[in-house]
């Protein structure tokens, strides 16, 4: 088996097979400000009280501080659904995006079955979880119950190897993923992700990939843990190794289909307007005018996007004719790149440090463009309006891209820079 068919089998409590429909409990139901308040109506329809409030988690990301007299209802919703149902896991003041504070606040373990009311909610498969983001609705029934059903995924088993140069990140690897198997090439699928580039890869690159799994159509993405991820996972569950439940796959396991992926001599990748498998090299569309620079969002926000950033930024100016955005994707990350300079020297730049949270990702707040504007951006959507006018675009790429463009005003390899 997989990691994805022992995770599901052992909450199953019998050997499941891709295809089959089991009904399991979940460790973790995840929301954030703009999915609990649907959750919230339909759920008070059919229960009064959750089945666990310790399980459930709650954060307020899309829309904060809220902008518009709507977000600021659905909040209130929120707050007042918190304090009935004593949902002690409320990170409602600005800590975060939900899939950064999830993991940051000891939430998430290898092999823990979570699920969230986002579809960026297959992040937590970079630490060796089943994790996959679900509708409003069935996030209800699952506050009502503690359980939900799934259809246990076919795999694929993407095998990562070869040498990565200095400007290329996390990133470049999963957009080339995507460009190659395309935005339905792994529609409810697990996309496991392996080979020796994973095995070395860091947290944060991880959850960048596991992140974009969705981008592909995947119902989950998963990794298994390596040491960094159990020494995360351990400092901020405060538990021992010996105590979690770390699953990895045997060595026959049954894949659907096996890919593999040399990222040698890989250029930066960027995804064009407007789908996120629209990938080429760099080469391809360097000087491409641009309005906006975007570094942030649950796929880029960490703080190994924000050094990579520093880099580039540090005494140089931004062009002119661009605005520069950073959000840093959790508070904790904030802290740390003030300690480390990072935030003195994005102002010095010409950069607009916002607070922490989804901003202009999904045009709904700060940084909307206008008719004909253009955006690079870290972010992992570039769908048509996705950040404000239906004939704005955005292209998608590493944080070192979006730095080096802020300062030439165009699309830029970093590699003229660095
Ligand atoms: C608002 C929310 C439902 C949505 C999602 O599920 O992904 C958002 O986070 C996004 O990135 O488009
Ligand atoms: S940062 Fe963007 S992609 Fe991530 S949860 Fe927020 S809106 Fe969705």
């Amino acid at each position: 088996m997989n990691i994805t068919e022992k995770i599901l089998s052992k909450k199953a409590g019998h050997e499941v097979t891709p295809g089959e429909i089991i009904e399991i409990p979940v460790d973790l139901a995840m929301s954030h400000d703009g999915t609990s308040p649907p959750a919230i109506k339909t759920f008070e329809k059919v229960a009064d009280k959750v089945w666990n409030p310790e399980k459930i988690a709650i954060i307020f990301d899309h829309n904060v501080p809220a902008n518009t007299i709507g977000s600021a209802e659905f909040q209130k919703v929120c707050r007042e659904f918190i304090k009935k149902q004593k949902i002690s896991k409320n990170y409602i003041h600005g800590e975060g995006i939900c899939h950064q504070v999830v993991p940051e606040m000891g939430l998430v373990e290898p092999g823990k079955v979570i699920v969230g009311a986002d579809s960026h909610t297959c992040t937590y498969g970079a630490f060796g979880a089943f994790s996959t983001g679900m509708g409003a609705t069935d996030l209800a029934m699952v506050w009502a119950t503690g359980k939900t059903w799934f259809m246990v995924p076919q795999a694929i088993k993407m095998e990562v190897t070869g040498e990565l140069n200095p400007y290329i990140a996390p990133k470049d690897i999963i957009l080339n993923i995507i460009g190659e198997i395309g935005i339905a090439g792994a529609t409810y699928k697990t996309a496991e992700f392996c080979g020796d580039i994973i095995e070395n890869m860091g947290v944060e690159g991880r959850a960048t990939m596991c992140n974009m799994a969705i981008e592909m159509g995947a119902k989950n993405g998963i990794m298994e843990p390596n040491k960094e991820v159990i020494d995360y996972i351990c400092k901020r569950t405060s538990k021992k190794e010996s105590e979690l439940n770390i699953v990895k796959s045997d060595k026959d396991a049954v894949y659907e289909k096996e890919m593999h992926f040399d990222v040698t001599d890989m250029e930066p990748q960027i995804a064009c307007p407007n789908d996120v498998d629209n990938v080429c090299d760099i080469s391809k569309i360097e000087g491409t005018a641009i309005d906006q620079c975007l570094i942030g969002s649950c796929t880029n926000g960490r703080l190994s996007d924000l050094k990579d950033a520093y880099e580039i930024l540090k005494d140089q100016k931004i062009n002119d004719n661009i605005r520069l955005l950073i959000l840093p994707a959790s508070r904790e990350i904030y802290k740390q790149a003030m300690n480390l300079g990072y935030i003195e020297a994005f102002i010095d730049a010409g950069a607009i440090i916002c607070n922490p949270g989804c901003g202009p990702c999904l045009g709904g707040h700060m940084g909307v463009l206008s008719e004909g504007e253009v955006c690079i951006s870290t972010t992992n959507r570039n769908f048509k309006g996705r950040m404000g006018d239906p004939k704005s675009s955005v292209y998608l790429s590493n944080s070192k891209v979006v730095a080096a463009s802020a300062i030439e005003g165009v699309i830029t390899n970093p590699k003229d820079l660095m």
